[in-house]
């Protein structure tokens, strides 16, 4: 992996839920219908930075966090680590994985065990993953200083596990000793901070906190050095140091969960994440769930200790203030995909793709001017990902549907025509209730009497604004179509005349700074017309 190269690097990553896929299910026939939380999403996370990850709730962003770190088993895609396939990893280098990739989860009630303290909560992935580790690959060596006595006959040596307690500098850890002559009343004293070795023949050696020395005299001194202190040790220590870090205080390592309020349940949670000197951790909304008077606070610590402790995040929120404070970069995600991609500035300055637009305007403002104007608020719901719309899927409710090249008119009136086409073609409209009670019969069709009326109440009843008169022929046409329940006659209408572009291609995200998958931006997202991959 080179310095360019990104720490994280997803890649056409898919996650399909499956329904009605039980055995009952199959003996009476039904057919698995694949719920596509995740359809192809592809990303890098650069070493260092925070990647936000943003988009309304159920549009699969806690899916793609949770498969993209193996919690979930992918469709399909690769996730590299360090240039790793994640999902070819098995054996020291999928624990390795688990160790440096991490995750906070967003409820902090729900995410901790309520039997357990948080002191044993802290040290639980220590003890999983059998910390403290020794490297392998780190040397180990003593640097030794004499005092009252020659350097050259003293020979040491360092055990292969001191890089547990001795930070190693390129890949070396040393143990500094200093070995000096003393008389028997000064050895005493040194003794007494347990980290000297008196020699009866008065020669004592110091070593740094943690280790321990011994010291033989043979031809000349050999001095060897050792860890001081036993595993569980090690850990209380670290458990201390963590709890301390993320604001919380030693004295409360005994207290269960329920002791403590939100904002200090999540810091708790932050450090079992960091307990195993991760270098990449996914933050999965971790603060939707607090009072907002302590949200800032566990976003600076967040801050804090990325600082400190070298750390990248890829940041799952629909908050954008949340995402606007903290994040590098952005990516927007809509019904199972990435529609724009860039860094937080851009994105929120120069927003490109009508769903970032629509989110960035339904945030409430402060100013009045701003609030006042007419905002392009966010209509609808999300479709629903077990059967996403072709083409782009916003398009169902984006603001800028592209008209057909032919189709002269205002985009307003154009989506409202798409709205009411995909009305007819859902069948979504209650031809029964059109007029006063009783006055259309639809049962045996609306006579042609009274067709005119019919489609003239329903129309007033579909449409807003004033169609121009071309248009209004083809709707009226289509909504006396309906007057014989002739649903598929006028949906085809309506589509002959109004499909979109958007709806036919699918658009895709390209590559560089600022890339967005939407069909108004040329010709690189509308390069392919290849259809999704069916399940
Ligand atoms: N285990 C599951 N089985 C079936 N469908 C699921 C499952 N988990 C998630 N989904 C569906 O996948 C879609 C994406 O869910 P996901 O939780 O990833 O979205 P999200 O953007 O994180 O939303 P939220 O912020 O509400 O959690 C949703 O439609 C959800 O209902």
């Amino acid at each position: 992996m080179s310095a360019d190269d990104p720490l994280v690097r997803v890649d056409g990553l898919q996650k399909y839920f499956w329904e009605n896929d039980s055995l009952l299910d199959r003996l009476f026939g039904d057919d698995p219908v694949p719920v596509r939380a995740v359809d192809g999403v592809s990303f890098d996370i650069r070493e260092g930075e925070t990647l936000g990850l943003v988009g309304e709730s159920g549009c699969g962003k806690s899916t793609t966090g949770e498969t993209l770190l193996g919690l979930q088993d992918p469709t399909d895609g690769r996730v590299e680590f360090e240039g790793e396939n994640v999902y070819d990893l098995s054996g020291d280098d999928l624990t390795d994985f688990r160790r440096s990739a991490q995750v906070v989860f967003q409820d902090p009630f729900s995410s901790l065990d309520p039997r357990m303290t948080i002191g044993d909560i802290v040290t639980q992935p220590l003890s999983i993953h059998d910390w403290p580790w020794t490297d392998g690959d780190v040397e180990t060596t003593v640097d030794v200083r004499t005092d009252g006595i020659s350097r050259d006959i003293v020979t040491a040596t360092a055990a292969d596990d001191i890089d547990t307690v001795v930070d190693p500098v390129d890949g070396v850890a040393t143990a500094h000793v200093t070995v000096r002559a003393i008389d028997d009343e000064s050895a005493a004293d040194v003794d007494a901070d347990g980290r000297s070795v008196d020699l009866a023949s008065g020669v004592v050696a110091e070593v740094e906190e943690d280790l321990a020395v011994a010291v033989d005299r043979d031809d000349g001194i050999v001095v060897r050095v050792s860890v001081d202190r036993s595993t569980a040790q090690l850990r209380r220590d670290r458990v201390t140091d963590l709890v301390e870090r993320v604001g919380l205080s030693a004295d409360q390592l005994d207290r269960y969960p329920h002791e403590f309020s939100g904002g200090q349940r999540q810091r708790i949670g932050i450090a079992r994440a960091l307990a195993l000197e991760p270098e990449f951790v996914v933050l999965d909304e971790p603060t939707s769930a607090l009072d907002v008077s302590v949200q800032a606070q566990v976003l600076n610590l967040l801050d804090d200790l990325q600082a400190e402790f070298d750390l990248t995040y890829l940041l799952i929120s629909h908050d954008l203030s949340v995402i606007r404070h903290v994040c590098d970069r952005v990516a927007v995600m809509y019904l199972g995909e990435i529609v724009e991609v860039g860094p937080v500035d851009d994105l929120f300055e120069d927003p490109k793709h009508p769903y970032t637009n629509a989110l960035l305007e339904s945030v409430p403002r402060a100013s009045t001017d701003e609030r006042d104007r007419d905002r392009e608020t966010l209509s609808g719901d999300v479709p629903s990902p077990r059967d996403p719309p072709s083409g782009c899927r916003f398009r169902t409710r984006c603001p800028k549907v592209i008209p057909p090249e032919d189709l002269e008119i205002e985009q307003e009136t154009y989506r409202d025509l798409m709205s009411l086409r995909e009305r007819v073609e859902r069948r979504d409209v209650s031809l029964e209730s059109v007029g006063d009670d009783g006055q259309f019969d639809l049962e045996d069709g609306v006579s042609d009497e009274k067709r005119p009326a019919f489609v003239a109440a329903l129309k007033d009843r579909l449409l807003e604004r004033d169609l121009p008169a071309r248009h209004d022929e083809i709707v009226e046409t289509a909504l006396a179509e309906l007057a014989t329940e002739d649903w598929d006659a006028a949906a085809a209408r309506l589509r002959e005349h109004y499909e979109s572009v958007c709806e036919r291609k699918q658009p895709h995200l390209g590559n560089g700074h600022h890339p967005v998958a939407c069909h108004l931006y040329g010709e690189a997202s509308e390069r392919t017309e290849t259809p999704r991959s069916d399940p």
